[in-house]
């Protein structure tokens, strides 16, 4: 693929003296949605955070390999601050600052990187409200505690705070995981219209989603990217997802680094 948003090459990734990637290559086209899908523990949200040097914070992890994001090497060409301005992440348990405003929840990208202030950060805000489609609830309370918001509220919230740094990639690890089918509906639709214009890699557990969702993907299973490419290549059904995983379960013995 040229010109990827996303690649990894040879990627290993080892917590301690357990490795928990291996050898991980995939390519993420510019714009549209990437799933990252496999059974708990396959290692998929290690790959999200070796994208964007989160794992770095994990003091036992080391990851070997290249992982570059839009033609740059992530661990040698940029900061851990430019890289946390180009790559967005939203967590599967919404987690914005309790003690921070709304307003406040989505200017702390800004601020913390010297962008803007006054009526340019208001602006950044709003826009970023908008586009987590959030702004026309909570235009009027932009000083309340962030916690006042419903759970889906501030899951579209955390949204909003990542997409204040005009992010090229969005890394979303279970975004609705912790939703009910209404609001997780209303995150499905704003990660389709996101996409549009940005770079979105889901990790899911749910292949229905998956396929509601993206145009390309990857299978991890115990560390190992099994099938990568346009999505029909990955999974074309539910069933076909849960029978490949139960194949694998009997094929494939324990990895050991
Ligand atoms: N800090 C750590 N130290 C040691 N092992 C870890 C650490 N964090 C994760 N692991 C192990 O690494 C493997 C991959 O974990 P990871 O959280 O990436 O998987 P996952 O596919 O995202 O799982 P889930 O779907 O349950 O969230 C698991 O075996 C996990 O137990």
């Amino acid at each position: 693929m040229s010109d990827p948003a996303v690649r990894t090459v040879n990627l290993n990734v080892y917590y301690g003296k357990e490795q928990v990637l291996f050898d991980v290559n995939i390519s993420v086209p510019r714009r549209g949605i990437y799933a990252v899908m496999g059974p708990s523990g396959c290692g998929k949200s290690t790959l999200l955070r070796t994208i964007n040097r989160l794992i770095e914070l994990r003091p036992e992890a080391r990851v070997k390999g290249r992982v570059e994001v839009n033609g740059l090497d992530v661990y040698r060409d940029l900061s851990p601050e430019q890289v946390a301005r180009m790559v967005g992440m939203v967590f599967q348990t919404p987690n914005p600052l309790p003690h921070l405003s709304i307003y406040d929840n989505v200017a702390l990208g800004p601020r913390l990187h010297g962008l803007a202030r006054g009526r340019q950060l208001d602006a950044i805000v709003r826009e970023a409200l908008e586009q987590a489609a959030l702004w026309d609830e909570v235009k009027d309370k932009l000083r309340k505690p962030a916690t006042t918001l419903s759970g889906g509220q501030q899951q579209r919230l955390c949204i909003a705070r990542a997409l204040a740094l005009k992010p090229s990639v969005l890394l979303m690890d279970e975004p609705t995981a912790n939703l009910d089918p209404v609001n997780a509906a209303k995150i499905e639709d704003l990660v389709k219209s996101l996409s549009r214009e940005i770079t979105v890699i889901i990790v899911t557990h749910d292949p229905e989603q998956a396929l509601r969702l993206a145009s390309r993907g990857a299978l991890l299973f115990k560390g190992r990217v099994v099938r990568e490419g346009v999505l029909s290549s990955v999974i074309t059904s539910s069933r076909e997802y849960y029978d490949i995983l139960r194949r694998l379960a009997v094929e494939t013995p324990v990895a050991r680094a």
